[in-house]
């Protein structure tokens, strides 16, 4: 027998109203997707609004302060909850949450409310963010990009093609001349970036000033040597915000184009530095540092293109989003996905990309997607049809471990980009006649010969742990 709202004691999330089959969404409201997998004898219904009520107004009973409040318009609304086709015990729950609830240009109050309790419910095995729908209500209470992709290219004046950049390796334990003799080299064999990687801060073997010196000597020699911008990604990453400042403030002063943070930060510490990157007209680069712990399993966590949308929220003007054919988890549908979430001013539907809502970005510009991790030269026809023109291909050991040298290897990319290019503006097949057309210029490319005969044969053939539900069966790369 239902006890209604107001009897005391224990009362289902649903009685109390955070399940409501009729609810129409309000344009301004915000919209989440959940992937929920209910406990044994829990209806998909009950945990819907359990969720629904627990990252809005709700705890497991009743109060007697709800009726102080509008409690009504605060509640989130549970309503609609499918099953996931050949997944029975997989739902996916759409809740609905008014505009009110949350605080303007704050991914910090957004997520604590969408993320903040749920995920350790005991009457759900598992809970996963699909997607969010962030209404141009909300969406123009946050600053976006520092600059984004069309003032980026403006600022370094390249166009027409994907920038190039490299990972100096090893990780970690070069000092700081050796450091900037990579850089050095890496941009002068021809790549536009070189960067910092995700755990380099400033350690004892090398201390981050003296890294910003030498990777800015290298950085204004190879301009010399070559009359184009160069950048390298200078990681900011600090144990506080005002070390972060202080580092990023060095920067600007030696004159980089660009500096870094990693995800690692916390989302008030991006949205602080992607005000300061806005401020001071310095580029902001975001490594997506410890994503994996959270993104990648299908059934518990957030999905990255929810991760994306905070990003691109929070004003970071580049954003490591997948590679599809490198060594790090991505599946080409998802990842196409992400793609068009962090460029496009429009994003439709589309259950193939995994993509749940349409998002409006009401002219929020665009983040650049960086395709990093285990990519190299003989892989360039298959990063521009996936990954486009506007995004960032980075090759670290793909640069780094060339035979003939570092610049060697940036000159391989640089070449296999350019014939890419060439060919799919004079309107050929690329993709098919990818191989060919990189044979074709290591004809005249010594650079890129060697490098398409050390890894040209080297693929990261891996089953996604994360496809869309509606994704036909997984593309093999
Ligand atoms: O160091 C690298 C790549 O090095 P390499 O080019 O030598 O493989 C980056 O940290 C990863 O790409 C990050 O992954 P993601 O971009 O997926 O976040
Ligand atoms: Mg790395």
């Amino acid at each position: 027998m239902s006890a209604g709202r107001w009897s005391a004691g224990v009362i289902p999330y649903a009685e109390m109203g955070y399940w409501r089959p009729d609810y129409e969404p309000k344009d301004s409201d915000i919209l989440a997707a959940f992937r929920i997998t209910p406990q044994q004898g829990v209806p998909p219904e009950e945990a819907g609004a359990a969720v629904a009520g627990e990252s809005s107004t709700a705890t497991w009973t009743v109060v007697w302060t709800d009726r102080l409040t509008s409690y009504e318009n605060y509640q989130g609304k549970c309503y609609k909850v499918e099953p996931v086709p050949g997944q029975g015990d997989q739902f996916i729950a759409y809740i609905a949450y008014d505009l009110d609830l949350f605080e303007e240009g704050s991914i910090a109050n957004l997520t604590s409310s969408i993320i903040g309790n749920v995920f350790g419910f005991k009457a759900l095995k598992a809970l996963r963010l699909e997607d969010m729908r962030i209404p141009p209500h909300y969406v123009k209470t946050f600053q976006g990009p520092a600059h984004g992709i069309v003032m980026e290219r403006e600022h370094l004046g390249k166009f027409g093609r994907p920038l190039l950049g490299a990972t100096v390796k090893p990780k970690l334990g070069l000092s700081a001349r050796n450091y900037g003799r990579v850089v050095y080299e890496a941009l002068r064999g021809g790549l536009d970036f070189t960067k910092d990687d995700e755990n380099i801060n400033s350690q004892p073997f090398m201390r981050w000033r003296d890294r910003f010196l030498y990777c800015m000597e290298g950085v204004n020699r190879a301009q010399a040597a070559t009359g184009e911008v160069k950048g390298h990604y200078l990681n900011v990453t600090a144990a506080t915000m005002e070390d972060m400042y202080e580092r990023a403030e060095f920067a600007k002063e030696l004159g980089s184009v660009i500096v870094m943070i990693d995800l690692t930060i916390g989302y008030t510490a991006i949205q602080s530095m992607a005000k300061w990157a806005r401020g001071n007209g310095v580029i902001l680069h975001l490594h997506r540092a410890g994503h994996s712990t959270y993104t990648r399993q299908k059934t518990h966590g957030v999905n990255f293109r929810v991760i994306a949308k905070w990003m691109r929220l929070a004003g970071v003007d580049h954003i490591h989003a997948g590679t599809v054919v490198g060594k790090l988890e991505g599946d080409p549908n998802s990842v196409r996905g992400y793609y068009d979430t962090l460029r496009l001013d429009r994003v439709e539907a589309d259950p193939v990309k995994g993509l749940y809502f349409d998002q409006e970005w009401a002219s929020m510009p665009g983040t650049m997607p960086v395709a990093s991790g285990g990519i190299h030269a003989g892989q360039m026809h298959q990063l521009l049809h996936y990954l486009g023109e506007d995004s960032i291909l980075q090759f670290g050991g793909g640069t780094i471990g060339h035979p003939m040298g570092i610049a060697a290897g940036a000159a391989a990319n640089r070449v296999a980009l350019e014939a890419m290019i060439k060919a799919r503006n004079e309107g050929r097949d690329y993709l098919a006649e990818g191989p060919d057309i990189l044979r074709a210029a290591a004809k005249h490319s010594r650079e890129l010969e060697v490098a398409l005969s050390t890894w040209g044969d080297i693929t990261f053939t891996y089953e996604s742990t994360d496809t869309p539900d509606a994704a036909p069966t997984p593309v093999s790369v």
